[in-house]
């Protein structure tokens, strides 16, 4: 272990700082600027007025607000800048204003009405023209954890490469095996000419882990190895474990920029648009929903069952259906379902292969858990990051269908189970996915460059910006079935929609309710577009 340390140890600040304005540049900032440092042992600085404590918050005018990230000179006093060396580099100096304009940000309302509040704006992300690192100071590390997700080795590359080629840093540390590696493991010495290829490969190149994430145990091992820009890509659990890392070298006082690049095949991880990988997955899923449907097609009374991913979000699912319209019906975690009785899924299953002799139902392996839990063994287990264990809903389904059927003697089905779910995942992006990799990559070294911290990269209505942690850990990005995305599904499957009525106008209300309280929720967001 390379234990020579190039960190410097700064006291953290003692009293709340107002100083009011965007760090990359020495211009004041507007007097309303509320900022809640840390004190001098880590805690919130006490406000009585403010309901969250040590959060960066900028009111403007007509409802405007700013929820800024943290910056390093929050804590760290008189930290030098430097030119950022991309305006002497040929390929970026040509565009005309390639520096992001200091008072950018990023809309997170962008449907409005006339009288409407402007609502929550995140800091534009981008390069800015003073950095705050030089090159030949920068040690920056990689981190991959949580499940696998294609384009996870192209955010790697595009890290090494853009930190190389855009700001001249030779040599970045990649952590192996997830959050334990820090402390249990090796590191990779990762330059452009290592990664070159590996965008073309699944899986990351560094492996990843669940659970092992010992706070201390990790930042001990950033500051022995002079790690100064902390790369964390993952999903919600990762998100979490990266503010909680966050928060331990704020309170250290350590000059290291903790950046995190979500990850999450299920999509599950709010605020930002959509995540890596995700298109490759629904496009993945439409070759096991080919294969059900030519199985289902081929043979008298088929069905052609296929069991997608996705934990409580049936984002998979729903996009999966809708991309390829062979589907019949499509059961995701936050549409619960019945299969017996009037309404019921073994009704509608009857009534398609009356009409079309054949059919295919797409599953989420988190749907319809609260119906397994009831008749089969409960079962608490968890895997080492905390999740829930899920129960095979697909196999469970395929039985109760071909039990059901049985016992109508005069209705015999041929059922085929199709379990494609780490297929989807284990793949590389496809090219769309690759250049939204580059772009989060190239995001975050911008953002860790100009010294921002304690952030989430990622596009918002279309523009990268960069997001407080807490916004990505606080809900997880759902599915809403009320929605107009879900209808659509209703229409082009053509299934039954398994709610009451009268519950889809109180869940109605109660969307319409919580929206007018927090104009800045937009649950929907990701859906509607
Ligand atoms: N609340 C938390 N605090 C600190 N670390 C956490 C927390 N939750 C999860 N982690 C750590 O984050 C890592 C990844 O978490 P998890 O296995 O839940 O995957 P994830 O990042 O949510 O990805 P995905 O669920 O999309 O596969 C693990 O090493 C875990 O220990
Ligand atoms: O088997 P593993 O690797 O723990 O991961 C399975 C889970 O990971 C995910 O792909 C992402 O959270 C889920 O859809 C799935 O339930
Ligand atoms: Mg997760």
């Amino acid at each position: 272990m390379d234990t020579s340390s190039s960190i410097s140890r700064f006291a953290s600040v003692s009293a709340p700082k107002f100083r009011c304005f965007d760090p990359t540049i020495s211009k004041p900032a507007p007097a309303n600027h509320r900022r809640y440092p840390p004190m001098s042992n880590g805690a919130p600085a006490p406000d009585s007025s403010n309901p969250v404590p040590d959060r960066k918050v900028v009111p403007g005018e007509a409802g405007y607000v700013l929820e800024d990230v943290p910056h390093l000179s929050d804590y760290i006093p008189d930290l030098p800048t430097y030119p950022n060396p991309l305006q002497d580099n040929p390929s970026y100096s040509v565009v005309r204003q390639y520096f992001v304009n200091v008072d950018d940000t990023v809309a997170q309302k962008i449907v409005v009405q006339k009288d409407s509040s402007r609502g929550t704006h995140f800091r534009r992300a981008g390069p800015r023209q003073r950095v705050y690192f030089e090159s030949d100071e920068v040690h920056p590390c990689i981190v991959t954890c949580g499940g696998l997700c294609p384009g996870l080795n192209t955010v790697i590359r595009e890290i090494v490469c853009g930190l190389h080629h855009m700001y001249g840093v030779s040599s970045v540390l990649g952590i192996e095996g997830g959050y334990r590696g820090f402390y249990a493991r090796n590191t990779i010495p990762l330059t452009p000419k290592v990664v070159n290829d590996i965008h073309k490969r699944g899986g990351t190149i560094l492996g990843t882990s669940r659970g092992g994430h010992i706070t201390s145990k990790i930042v001990d091992s950033i500051e022995d190895r002079g790690i100064n820009q902390v790369y964390i890509i993952g999903g919600d659990g990762t998100q979490k474990g990266a503010a909680v890392i966050f928060e331990e070298i704020r309170k250290r006082g350590l000059k290291v920029a903790v950046v995190g690049i979500p990850k999450t095949i299920d999509n599950d991880i709010p605020v930002i648009d959509k995540s890596f990988g995700f298109d490759t997955a629904v496009e993945e899923a439409q070759r096991a929903i080919n294969a059900a449907h030519v199985e289902s097609e081929s043979i008298e009374n088929g069905i052609g069952v296929v069991k997608l991913m996705g934990r409580h979000s049936g984002f998979i699912a729903m996009y999966a259906t809708l991309a390829s319209r062979d589907v019949d019906c499509c059961l995701i975690p936050e549409s619960p379902f019945y299969l017996e009785g009037p309404g019921g899924l073994f009704e509608y299953i009857e009534k398609r292969l009356k009409e079309n002799g054949h059919m295919v139902i797409v599953i989420a392996e988190g749907a319809g858990q609260e119906l397994l839990s009831k008749i089969m063994r409960k079962m608490d287990e968890a895997d080492a990051s905390g999740n829930k264990l899920l129960q095979d809903v697909g196999l469970w389904i395929s039985h109760r269908i071909k039990d059901h059927f049985a016992k109508r003697q005069k209705m015999s089905i041929n059922l085929k189970y199709i379990d494609p779910t780490y297929m989807i995942r284990a793949i590389p992006s496809n090219a769309s996915d690759n250049v939204y990799c580059t772009l989060l990559a190239h995001s975050a070294i911008h953002g860790a460059m100009a010294g921002y911290t304690g952030f989430t990269v990622g596009p918002v209505n279309g523009r990268h910006a960069y997001i407080p942690f807490y916004r990505i850990t606080e809900r997880q990005n759902k599915v809403v079935i009320t929605d107009r995305m879900w209808a659509r599904l209703l229409s082009s499957t053509n299934q039954p929609s398994f709610v009451d009525p009268k519950l889809v106008v109180a869940e109605k209300e109660r969307e319409l309710q919580s929206n007018g309280a927090n104009e800045n929720n937009q649950v929907t967001m990701t859906q509607t577009k």
